[in-house]
């Protein structure tokens, strides 16, 4: 696959604080890339410097071979950034066509009409739309120039549960005709649905980089939990594979680094069981699990 953004030993300080520290990766096309990380990890700071809107204090970052404030790489780019303003006493459809005429193959105005619902407020000042409104506009201006990659901060910030559905439909679809979208959100169980890959930041370094179930196997070894109900009086005493043991109305709740083997250990020690389930981590508890490691 074409890479179409390096960043190669990229390190950013505000005065004496170092905020990003050696970032070294890249990004190909149709790939559907979730930056995470905790408040203040340096998300936002990693997308300005991928725009060109902050420089790095050291080190490289090449979008489409060139520099990211290179008018000629930037044509390619759409963004929306994570706290929308637009200026007083403009139509939401004026803006609209104001920034499809910058573009050298935008989509049709129409067609950003209907994928983002903007129908209702078109004739709307659009510094006077509500919240959820003002990010659908601008989610249609991130995309209007038909860009071969679209950074989205926060993207479903204020957005009511349709939206959401649709923005993750509209980035699913793109990434399928080569599209790159590079997002940050604190909503996991959006990442868990349309991410290909993860890159998990922390205090301005990359802690993780993978796919869902490669970052959710990070944290797989100390918590997946085994549930199963037996009637009959059991003890897992001896039982090699168990981390932690809860037990309520017969319901068994196991902790274990190897489900597998706890499972055999079961079945070879000829424990009455029904109704067992593994459940496998999800993204939260990966995320909570990478947060608090060194
Ligand atoms: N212009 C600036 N001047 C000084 N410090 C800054 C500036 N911008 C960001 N920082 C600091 O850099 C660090 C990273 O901030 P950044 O906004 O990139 O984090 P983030 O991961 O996007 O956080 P959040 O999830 O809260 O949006 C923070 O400690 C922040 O205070």
């Amino acid at each position: 696959m074409a890479q179409i953004l390096k960043f190669n030993k990229v390190f950013k300080n505000y005065g004496n604080t170092s905020v990003i520290r050696d970032l070294n990766f890249s990004i190909s096309r149709g790939e559907i890339i979730a930056l995470l990380g905790v408040n203040g990890a340096g998300k936002t700071t990693t997308i300005k410097m991928m725009l060109g809107q902050e420089i790095p204090t050291s080190g490289t970052i090449e979008l489409f071979d060139k520099n990211p404030q290179d008018p000629e790489a930037r044509i390619s780019v759409g963004m929306t950034p994570q706290n929308i303003e637009f200026p007083e006493g403009i139509l939401a459809l004026e803006i609209l066509q104001f920034i499809h005429a910058h573009y050298p193959n935008p989509f049709s105005v129409l067609e950003m009409i209907q994928k983002f619902e903007l129908t209702s407020f078109l004739k709307t000042k659009a510094s006077k739309l509500s919240g959820g409104q003002k990010r659908r506009l601008a989610l249609a201006l991130a995309f209007i120039g038909n860009p071969s990659i679209v950074f989205l901060d926060e993207p479903t910030t204020g957005l009511d549960v349709e939206s959401r559905k649709t923005l993750l439909n509209i980035i699913r679809d793109y990434s399928k005709q080569g599209k790159t979208i590079f997002l940050t959100t604190h909503y996991l169980e959006e990442i868990e649905q349309i991410a290909t890959r993860i890159i998990f930041l922390q205090n301005g370094q990359i802690k993780a980089d993978g796919s869902v179930n490669e970052i959710k196997n990070l944290a797989n070894s100390s918590e997946t939990n085994v549930t199963f109900y037996s009637q009959f009086p059991i003890s897992l005493d001896h039982f090699k594979f168990i981390e932690s043991i809860e037990h309520e109305n017969n319901y068994f709740i196991i902790k274990t680094t190897n489900p597998d083997a706890l499972i055999y250990e079961l079945v070879e020690n000829k424990v009455p069981f029904r109704n067992l389930q593994i459940t496998r981590e999800n993204l939260e508890s990966a995320f909570i699990h990478l947060s608090k490691g060194n």
